[in-house]
């Protein structure tokens, strides 16, 4: 195989113990521990799946970590009430609410409930205003992850033709923000391709950095890249399950194809998702300093 691999789990172990040094010291020196709720409403077993990880992460950092485990059927008030308690509540520095939610629940209007300075995956308004202009106080947790991996694995970015494969709020649209400001780790030429692009091989083709964000199972071929290319892979699919129920997951980026080709390319599991996990501690920590005033 050609690529070299961009081992997220891996970058992802030395941020973490990075980070757990930090909370270590934050409780020792000011007696204040990062606390993160997360809020799953209903019994997805993928968004519950991912909800344990994060607990899990939170947890091994020693965090304070509340599990709040909603019905499906709650009602749109009754979770804005519970966000507010939240909001009001000082040992909770961050608060993630699960996507998707049910569809009786306006998604937007929950994200608008979280107070902007607990809002640790950036999706508040405020937060995306924010990363827009260039001055964030959160990262969005995937696209921060995405940045994080190519500065640790020493892709220049600055003057890269970037093609991102995808315009969701998520994922989409703030990556090609982020690559695009001026600064470290950015500095990027972004285009964005989406189900309306005329002809997004003609795009791929081009990039020299291409991040796939479609949620389409192996959509890009290998033919699509160019040599040499850094290839992310955003994409998480769930193709089946093995005999003892473990999720089979493969990605937007067909990778036995992709790796002749690409310089470097994130696997699936194992990239970008742990990553994100990580960057949602990061966020809590900061939340953390931030709400104590703490400036180390
Ligand atoms: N690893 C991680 O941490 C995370 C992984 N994911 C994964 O990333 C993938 C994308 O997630 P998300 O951004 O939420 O997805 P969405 O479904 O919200 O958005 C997908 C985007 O891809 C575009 N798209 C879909 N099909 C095509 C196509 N054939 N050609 C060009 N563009 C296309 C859509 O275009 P249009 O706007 O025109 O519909 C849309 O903008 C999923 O597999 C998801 O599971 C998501 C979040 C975090
Ligand atoms: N409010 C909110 N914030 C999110 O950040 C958010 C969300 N809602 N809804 C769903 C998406 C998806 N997402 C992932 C996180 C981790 C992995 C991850 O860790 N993936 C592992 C595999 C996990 C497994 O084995 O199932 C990997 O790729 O190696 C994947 C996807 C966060 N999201
Ligand atoms: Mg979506």
């Amino acid at each position: 195989m050609a690529a070299q691999l961009i081992k997220g789990t891996e970058v992802s172990k030395a941020i973490r113990e990075e980070l757990k040094q930090e909370v270590q010291h934050i409780k020792e020196k000011y007696g204040v521990t990062p606390g993160l709720v997360t809020i799953l409403v209903g019994e997805d077993p993928a968004s519950q799946s991912y909800v344990r990880a994060k607990q899990k992460a939170a947890h091994d950092l020693g965090f304070y970590s509340v599990q709040d485990d909603r019905p499906a059927d709650i009602s749109e008030d009754e979770l804005l009430k519970l966000i507010d308690q939240y909001n009001k509540d000082p040992k909770i520095d961050g608060i993630l609410v699960q996507l998707p939610l049910p569809k009786h629940i306006n998604e937007t209007k929950v994200l608008y409930a979280i107070d902007p300075s607990k809002d640790v995956d950036a999706f508040h308004p405020f937060n995306v205003g924010k990363l827009m202009i260039g001055e964030p106080d959160f990262l969005p947790c995937t696209p921060a992850g995405i940045q994080e991996l190519l500065v640790r694995s020493g892709v220049e970015t600055s003057g890269a033709e970037v093609v991102v494969v995808g315009r969701s709020n998520i994922v989409g649209k703030p990556i090609a923000v982020m690559l695009m400001q001026k600064g470290p780790g950015a500095n990027a030429t972004v285009t964005v391709c989406h189900t309306r692009t005329r002809d997004v091989t003609f795009h791929t083709k081009r990039a020299d950095i291409l991040i796939v964000a479609a949620g389409v199972t192996e959509y890009v071929k290998g033919d699509w890249i160019k040599p040499g290319a850094v290839v992310i892979d955003v994409g998480v699919n769930e193709v089946g399950r093995t005999a003892d129920g473990k999720r089979i997951l493969k990605g937007d980026v067909a990778f036995d194809e992709a790796k002749e080709v690409a310089s470097m390319i994130t696997p699936v599991p194992g990239g970008v998702g742990p990553m994100t996990i990580t960057m949602l501690m990061k966020n809590t920590v900061r939340a953390c300093k931030i709400h104590h005033n703490i400036k180390e």
